[in-house]
């Protein structure tokens, strides 16, 4: 599904990803953990071509629809979440209104509420985050810190839903500092010096 050969990222005289290596298998589930600034983000970035390296090469397979939540989504904020997800959705075609009312079941979104994305709380902004990145049906999904400000209810929904799609073979990535239990990882990932290292599955 992905592979990275020898990705290095500097900022200014600032070395964050230095000659790291990467193999993704299509179904892998994969937690990359890291200290704060190790370059999860970065890492993440550079996988959905927002960021350039300074050398190596990201090869991605063509079939890769990539669903990402990276650090804070943009949102128009003077519109409504639903407004937001159908705006997102119709960019790339891929408007599947069953499946975004599936989501905000899930995780108990009020969609159909007037409330502006301005006014949605930390909670409320980050599900939409997680929505809009699984809304389309994505085969590949890379989610940086998904579970920030999530209630319990809503963490054990995530789980449950990031179990499921890894049982319908999509392939995902996590980059988190806590370590969900529940989550089903075939693969754990430590972001450490610019390299990543393979811990035990816990
Ligand atoms: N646009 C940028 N310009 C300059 N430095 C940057 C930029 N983006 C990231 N960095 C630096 O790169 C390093 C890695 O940042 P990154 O956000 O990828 O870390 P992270 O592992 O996701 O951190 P956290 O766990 O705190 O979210 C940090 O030192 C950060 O300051």
């Amino acid at each position: 599904m992905l592979e990275i050969h020898d990705l290095t990222k500097k900022f200014h005289q600032h070395t964050v990803l230095d000659h790291l290596n990467m193999i993704v298998h299509k179904g892998d589930l994969i937690y990359i953990h890291g200290i704060n600034g190790s370059g999860k983000s970065t890492l993440f970035k550079l996988i959905c071509d927002i960021l350039e390296p300074d050398n190596g090469c990201i090869i991605l397979s063509e079939q890769a629809h990539i669903g990402a939540l990276i650090e804070n989504p943009g949102f128009l904020e003077r519109e409504t979440g639903m407004y937001n997800l159908k705006f997102l959705a119709h960019l790339n075609h891929h408007f599947y209104e069953d499946k975004i009312m599936q989501l905000c079941n899930d995780f108990q979104l009020d969609i159909q509420s007037h409330t502006k994305v301005k006014d949605y709380s930390l909670g409320m902004r980050q599900k939409l985050g997680i929505i809009q990145a699984l809304m389309e049906d994505q085969n590949f999904i890379l989610l940086d810190e998904p579970t920030r400000g999530l209630d319990e209810d809503s963490v054990k929904a995530f789980c449950h839903l990031i179990n499921d799609l890894h049982n319908q073979n999509k392939t995902i990535i996590i980059a988190a500092h806590e370590y969900l239990r529940e989550i089903h990882y075939n693969k754990i990932l430590h972001l450490k010096n610019g390299l990543l290292i393979e811990d035990e599955v816990l």
